[in-house]
Order: C-alpha cells, then sequence, then structure tokens
C-alpha cells in the first residue's frame, strides 16, 4: 500500500499527465491517471450505443462497466473489458462526451471508489494521482497537493502540436469547451486551500518536472 499520495489538478493540456508520469518515474512511484477512467466510461457507452447525454442510461450502463488501467508510469494501458484502449480513449469522439459523462453524480461516486481502491492497494512506495478533483474530493488529505496550470493559449498551442490532424482553431475550441463544461463541476482553475500552483507557461517540460518534483520534496514552490 502507497503511504505517500501525490494530488495533482489541472486544466484540460496542462501537462498534468505528461508530467505526473515522469516525475513518478523518477521517484519511483506508481501513477494514476484519473481523466482515463472517465474517458474509458465514454468509451464504453458509445460502444454499447449508449446515449451520454443521458444521465440515467449512463448511471444503468455503470453495473456492466469492466475497466482495469496500468499504474506502472513505464507500461501505461488502459482496458475496457479485455479490449486495449489506451489510444481509443484520446479521439476526438471521446473528449467531445466525456465531459456530459463525467458531469453524472452517480459517475463521479462510483469512479472515485475505484480510485480509491487502486490508490490502498498500489505497491510503491508513492503514488502520484492527477485529474480535476484529486487534491479537492479524490485525495484531499494527500501529503502534497499540486495545481498544474499554464496560459490557456500555451496548452493550446502544446496540445495542437501533438494533434497533427485537427486544425489549431478545432483543438482551441475542443479545449475551451471541456474546460468550460468540466469547470461546472469541479474547481480546478483556483489552488484550494494549501495547493502549490506550479505554473508551466513560460517553462519547459524538465523544469515542469523539476518544479513539481521540488514541492513533493518541501523545496519552495
Ligand atoms: N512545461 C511544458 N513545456 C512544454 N510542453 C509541455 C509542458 N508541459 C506539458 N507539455 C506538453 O503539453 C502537452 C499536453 O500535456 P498533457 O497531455 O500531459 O496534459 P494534460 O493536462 O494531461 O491534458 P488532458 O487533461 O487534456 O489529458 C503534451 O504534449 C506535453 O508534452
Ligand atoms: N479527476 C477527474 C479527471 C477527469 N475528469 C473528466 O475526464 C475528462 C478527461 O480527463 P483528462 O485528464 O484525460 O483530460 C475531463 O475532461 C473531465 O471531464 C474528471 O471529471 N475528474
Amino acid at each position: 500500500m502507497s503511504e505517500i499520495v501525490i494530488a495533482i489538478d489541472g486544466p484540460a493540456g496542462s501537462g498534468k499527465s505528461s508530467v505526473s508520469k515522469q516525475a513518478a518515474r523518477r521517484l519511483g512511484y506508481a501513477y494514476l491517471d484519473t481523466g482515463a477512467a472517465y474517458r474509458a466510461l465514454a468509451w464504453d457507452l458509445l460502444d454499447r450505443g449508449v446515449d451520454t447525454d443521458d444521465a440515467e442510461a449512463v448511471t444503468g450502463a455503470l453495473a456492466g462497466f469492466d475497466y482495469s488501467i496500468s499504474i506502472d508510469p513505464d507500461d501505461y494501458w488502459v482496458r475496457v473489458g479485455d479490449v486495449d484502449v489506451t489510444e481509443a480513449i484520446r479521439e476526438p469522439r471521446v473528449s467531445g462526451v466525456v465531459s456530459q459523462v463525467a458531469r453524472v453524480p452517480e459517475v463521479r461516486s462510483t469512479v472515485t471508489a475505484l480510485f480509491h481502491r487502486i490508490i490502498a492497494e498500489a505497491p510503491n512506495d508513492g503514488i502520484i494521482v492527477e485529474g480535476r478533483d484529486i487534491t479537492t474530493v479524490v485525495a484531499p488529505d494527500a501529503q502534497t497537493r499540486i495545481l498544474l496550470t499554464a496560459a490557456e493559449e500555451v496548452r493550446m498551442a502544446r496540445r495542437s502540436a501533438e494533434l497533427t490532424g485537427e486544425s489549431t482553431a478545432r483543438v482551441a475550441e475542443q479545449l475551451q469547451k471541456r474546460d468550460r463544461a468540466d469547470s461546472a463541476v469541479v474547481d480546478f482553475m483556483t489552488a484550494a486551500d494549501g495547493v502549490t500552483t506550479v505554473d508551466s507557461t513560460d517553462i519547459g517540460f524538465d523544469e515542469t518536472i523539476d518544479r513539481v518534483i521540488g514541492v513533493i520534496r518541501g523545496d519552495a514552490a
């Protein structure tokens, strides 16, 4: 069981997954991507033909959601049943509906219970858990709580550099739309009491990891 829990929240494209994964590698910790559970559920609902706008139908489909995720930062995968959905859950069709699914209270309580089980069973000394409500709901008592952020235009530019098949305007529109919808459910734009902000707007990837590890080790932010 992990003695140390590091909670990291932030808006879309702020670097939560890439920075958390790399920091976990360096510290020998496990890494839990909580957004993957919401994405995998959205993928599963689309696959089963469930209307993702219908909260009752989404709640009804939760019992059949057979989800597993690797918490090894060197061997990351996500599965629904026997299907490896690691890549598929990043597709725009999933990103486009995930916020609708994540706003359903029964979804949030079910996946939060799942996260608590994964955290409790992690074999490493520590685990880095990233998402939107980790510092406030999933692990408010975590030893270290960080809000990882960056200016919206910088996040858009970084995301559109990754998604070569999509126009910059479309990527920007989707990122803004998702942040707006997600912000209506949880506040990940402002740091809660006791949460340290790391702003990567003007710093590169490696320096961001150094800053995050510095906060975890108790250096000044
Ligand atoms: N400090 C940084 N400097 C440069 N690039 C960065 C920095 N931090 C993250 N990136 C890049 O920004 C992109 C988005 O990062 P990442 O996917 O980790 O964000 P995220 O917060 O997990 O996004 P989402 O919530 O949408 O899944 C990646 O290409 C990543 O390599
Ligand atoms: N703690 C969380 C994490 C994620 N979500 C929802 O999932 C979507 C995908 O998350 P990514 O981190 O992969 O971008 C996100 O847009 C939220 O709708 C959440 O609600 N809580």
